[in-house]
């Protein structure tokens, strides 16, 4: 019994055993589910927490509990029913919310130490005076900031965080101007936008100089009564209002605004009015706001891209929308806000911050508000502007790197600007006899001249009216000041139409000068070779031709000469900056110039003045109702849509131009130059200075041209380097020998040239004795003979080719060096009968002696200069043979046809007039030049006319 009594006894303990195990197991596991039922709560509850947010909890602390018991239970607790009533102990509860708290607050720790304040002082310093204080300071003060630098941020009101622990409210400001379009969205009726807008539009609107900003307004749902504390605006136009059909007509308008100022106002490389006002400290174009109201609705297509056409390209060009309730999505930056019943919220401070927008503006400050800006408006645009403000503060500020930008009148008290750059870079300026070209002209340079300084400008002036209108640009008797810019100024040039050729002419080598110098910097334009050659002197230069018409007055070679010149110059003067404004009575006249369309397109700023025919295109007819000292400024070719109209200042008057160019004369370099002066209507003076170049030369004349070159031959020792002047005026022709003789007389020391002055007619003997007395003073050996005594001059000077011939070359003086003979023969044809007779002795005639000087003469340096009163009978002095023995000669009342055989046989084209000469060098030109004879001092009137042989003295001490 006993062991089995044992062993049941071993069985049963181990069965207590295994029970005691079960029951510890079991223990455990208890525990084990207690801990993690509550940890599973606890994480739970942190999760909701979380799901509502902490600010939301602890608004509604109920939202916890409700959703404690409307939880969807997981796949455990619905087989565990008897768990899910379980309560979170309350410890549990606290810490998990204490976590909660903690995280947030740690999240926000920087934002609650610094975001607010730091907002307020950035907004305070960037959004500045109305941009961003409240209205009290400043509704009512009418702006004046100019554009330069417009606020950057533009308050709307205030926001907090809700979620932060710390909500401390911050201001909420936006970037408009040129930075960025607003949208504004509501879930009502919109009532709150329009405060918003209104008030903003009252911040921008009084911070600048009225005029500045306009504002375009649309509503879709009403015709007036949007932002009706802006209505005293209208009235100045500074709000315009649209009427809600026509959105397609202020869109366009818009987009109209663009589409010019990307090819008027925006000069060179610059995209945006922004950066180019930065660089050139103007903007010429105000701001435009359009503020379009819809009704949430999707605007129809057509209509939807031409809006979002004008938000992609509008910024760049100062065009601004503030779009209320309108879908907009584009690619261009955009601010916007969203208005809601619970608060708004604007994409610069984010979902997370609640903003409240600052109430709207008390309507009747507002009213008042607008009232003053308007008012100053209508004064300042009803204030005569005058040619003092065509002129900057400061002078000379500009660069023309990329173009000339000036303003040349107003409109509504607003500058209007001209440009004279890539896109435009040719004008032609038009209208009748009296409408105020000049006018125009004189306020144009003035402009110019005063924002560019002589090195970044360069002024060719040419005038070829009758009177004297840009000579004032040169130095005179009663004021001494000229225009530091000014190169070249011819006047009264109606009868030199080769000046202007030689213009054409002068500013088509600057432009090949131009463009060798940019190929060797390998560039292609003026703009790049400035960049490349920061040392080098690269002014724009601005050609302004007064009535140019005259240019084409007449079918002959000038006209057609010029017409292919200015098309080159119209061509490819705009890369090399060179720019032409040519002013005219009656633009449809001119043959040479319509007759070359792609020449003409080159101008493509036209300046229209009232009653100006064909300066704009045939259906603009603007300048039909022009009113007096207005002008269309048209930088579109002259189409319609270009059409700028400009009350232009009087820029003649006493203390407008003339004061400025005083100021600017004191302001030149001392290395400044004073202009050349062309005066058609007077003749220029034959310089008594030896000049480089012109050694052993006659200088004769002055050609025509920009430089003022000496019209000069020189008598090298070859055969046929004689002189012969032809024509009947003796005023003329003794100018000219006495202007060969007395330049001689200058560049050679005295005793290495010998004068024969053969005055053959008595009245040419008061400028032959001047001549010959001045001659002496130099101490020039001068045989002065009259009609009685030229044959022994010619016998003489016979001897002397004889001599030296026979000697084989020129003969020494006696001092040793060589000695050129020079005869001046004034009238030789008076003396062709004496000199027809024979000498008995030697068989041999005065005639027969001359045409040996003339023909053997120049090679053994005896050269004879005379004065033939027609070709017939030059050509009796020369005798049958060939007329080699002339290689130049000056004509002046001779017909072109009557010169062939002196011009190598080719045609001349010759029509004499006073004053003027043609030039033929054969050893020079291949044709015929006109040149102005010198006027010679009259110094003859004061010196005692040495009569011929009379006090020859220095004749006959030098044969002893
Ligand atoms: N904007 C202006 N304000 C006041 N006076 C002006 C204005 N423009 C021109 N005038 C005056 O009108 C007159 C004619 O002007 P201007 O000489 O410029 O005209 P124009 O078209 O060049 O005439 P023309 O071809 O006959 O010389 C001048 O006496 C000038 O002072």
């Amino acid at each position: 019994m006993r062991p089995r009594n044992e062993r049941r006894s071993r069985v049963q303990s181990a069965y207590e055993g295994l029970r005691t195990a079960i029951a510890a197991a079991l223990g455990s596991a208890d525990a084990a589910l207690h801990r993690a039922r509550s940890e599973h709560g606890h994480r739970e509850f942190a999760l909701r927490i979380a799901e509502h947010g902490v600010c939301e909890v602890a608004r509604e602390p109920a939202l916890l509990d409700e959703s404690t018991e409307a939880a969807p239970k997981t796949g455990d607790e619905s087989d565990a029913p008897e768990h899910t009533t379980e309560v979170l102990p309350a410890a549990s509860r606290e810490s998990a919310w204490g976590e909660a708290v903690r995280e947030r607050d740690e999240c926000y720790a920087d934002w609650t130490a610094y975001g607010p304040q730091e907002l307020t002082s950035l907004v305070d310093e960037v959004a500045r005076g109305s941009a961003g204080l409240p209205w009290r300071d400043w509704l009512g003060t009418v702006g004046s900031a100019d554009t330069h630098s417009p606020p950057e941020l533009w308050r709307l009101g205030e926001a907090h965080v809700p979620d932060a622990a710390d909500p401390s409210p911050f201001p909420v400001a936006v970037p408009l101007l040129d930075e960025s379009h607003l949208h504004v969205s509501t879930d009502d009726t919109g009532e709150a936008a329009e405060g918003l807008v209104q008030n903003l539009l009252l911040r921008v609107l009084s911070q600048f100089r009225p005029g500045l900003v306009r504002v375009h307004v649309w509503d879709v749902a009403q015709l007036t009564g949007t932002l009706p504390g802006l209505h005293p605006l209208t009235r100045s136009g500074l709000v315009t209002m649209h009427d809600p059909t026509r959105l397609d007509d202020l869109l366009d308008e818009l987009s109209e605004h663009i589409r010019r100022i990307h090819t008027g106002a925006l000069l060179g490389g610059h995209t945006s009015l922004r950066s180019f006002a930065a660089e050139t400290g103007h903007r010429g174009e105000p701001w435009r706001i359009a503020v379009l109201f819809g009704d949430g609705q999707q605007l129809p297509d057509e209509q939807q891209q031409k809006l979002h056409r004008v938000a992609r390209s509008g910024l760049d060009c100062g065009i601004q929308l503030v779009a209320v309730n309108l879908r907009l999505s584009v690619n261009s930056a955009m601010e916007s806000v969203h208005l809601n019943t619970d608060g708004a919220r604007c994409s610069m401070s984010g979902p997370a911050a609640v903003m409240t927008p600052d109430p709207p503006m008390p309507r009747k400050d507002a009213t008042r508000a607008c009232k003053a800006i308007s008012e100053r408006f209508v004064a300042q645009r009803s204030r005569v502007r005058g040619f003092d403000d065509l002129v900057p503060e400061q002078l000379w500020a500009c660069r023309s790197t990329t173009g000339l930008q000036a303003p040349v009148g107003f409109r509504e008290g607003e500058p209007v600007w001209l440009t004279l750059g890539d896109a435009s870079p040719h004008a032609l300026v038009g209208g009748p006899s009296g409408s105020g070209k000049t006018n125009f002209l004189y306020g144009m340079i003035g402009a110019f001249t005063a924002r560019y300084s002589p090195d970044e400008l360069e002024l060719y002036l040419l005038d070829f009216k009758e009177g004297v209108s840009f000579s004032q640009f040169t130095p005179g008797t009663r004021d001494p000041s000229w225009l530091p810019h000014a190169n070249v100024v011819g006047v009264n040039v109606n009868a030199d139409r080769e000046f202007g050729l030689a213009l054409l002419k002068f500013l088509a080598d600057e432009m090949r000068r131009r463009a060798d110098a940019a190929k060797a910097h390998e560039v292609t334009k003026l703009e790049e070779l400035r960049a490349q050659d920061p040392e080098g002197r690269w002014p724009r230069i601005v050609a302004v031709i007064d009535e140019f018409q005259y240019l084409f007055a007449e079918r002959d070679p000038v006209s057609s000469q010029a017409t292919a010149l200015l098309e080159d110059v119209a061509r490819r003067g705009r890369s090399q900056g060179i720019h032409l404004v040519l002013a005219s009575q009656d633009v449809s006249g001119i043959e040479a110039f319509w007759g070359k369309p792609a020449v003409f397109e080159q101008f493509i700023l036209r300046i229209a003045l009232p009653k100006a025919r064909r300066v704009l295109v045939q259906d603009n007819s603007a300048a039909v109702e022009l009113p007096r000292w207005h002008a269309v400024v048209n930088h579109e070719s002259g189409v319609r849509h270009g059409n700028e109209v400009a009350r232009l200042p009087d820029a003649t008057a006493p203390e407008t131009m003339y004061a400025l160019q005083q100021r600017l004369w004191e302001a030149r370099q001392p290395s400044t130059t004073r202009p050349r002066l062309f005066d058609g209507s007077h003749l220029p003076r034959l310089s008594r200075r030896p000049r480089a170049g012109l050694e052993r030369s006659a200088v004769l004349g002055q050609v025509i041209d920009v430089e003022g070159t000496p019209a000069a031959v020189r008598l090298d020792r070859s055969p046929g380097r004689n002189i012969a002047v032809l024509g009947s005026v003796r005023v003329d022709a003794s100018n000219v020998l006495g202007a060969a003789a007395l330049s001689l007389g200058q560049q050679y020391a005295p005793g290495t040239i010998r004068f024969t002055i053969a005055g053959l007619v008595d009245e040419v003997a008061p400028a032959v004795g001047a001549v010959v007395t001045e001659l002496r003073a130099a101490g020039h050996e001068v045989d002065h003979v009259g009609l009685d005594d030229a044959t022994g001059a010619l016998d003489r000077l016979a001897a002397v080719i004889d001599e030296r011939s026979t000697s084989g070359g020129g003969a020494g003086t006696a001092s040793g060096g060589e000695v050129t003979e020079c005869l001046l023969l004034y009238a030789a044809d008076a003396a062709h009968t004496t000199w027809e007779r024979k000498d008995p002795a030697s068989n041999a005639s005065g005639l027969d002696r001359l045409r040996t000087i003339l023909k053997q003469g120049p090679e053994l340096r005896v050269h004879t200069v005379g004065w033939w009163r027609s070709v017939q009978r030059l050509k009796h002095s020369l005798g049958m043979g060939p007329v080699d023995d002339i290689g130049a000669w000056l004509a002046f009342d001779v017909h072109g046809s009557e010169l062939t055989a002196f011009a190598a046989g080719q045609p001349v084209n010759w029509s004499p007039r006073a004053r003027r000469g043609l030039f033929f060098d054969r050893s020079l030109h291949s044709r015929p030049e006109v040149v102005l004879p010198f006027e010679l001092d009259t110094r003859s009137d004061e010196i005692t006319m040495p009569s011929p042989r009379a006090g020859d003295g220095t004749r006959e001490e030098s044969r002893d």
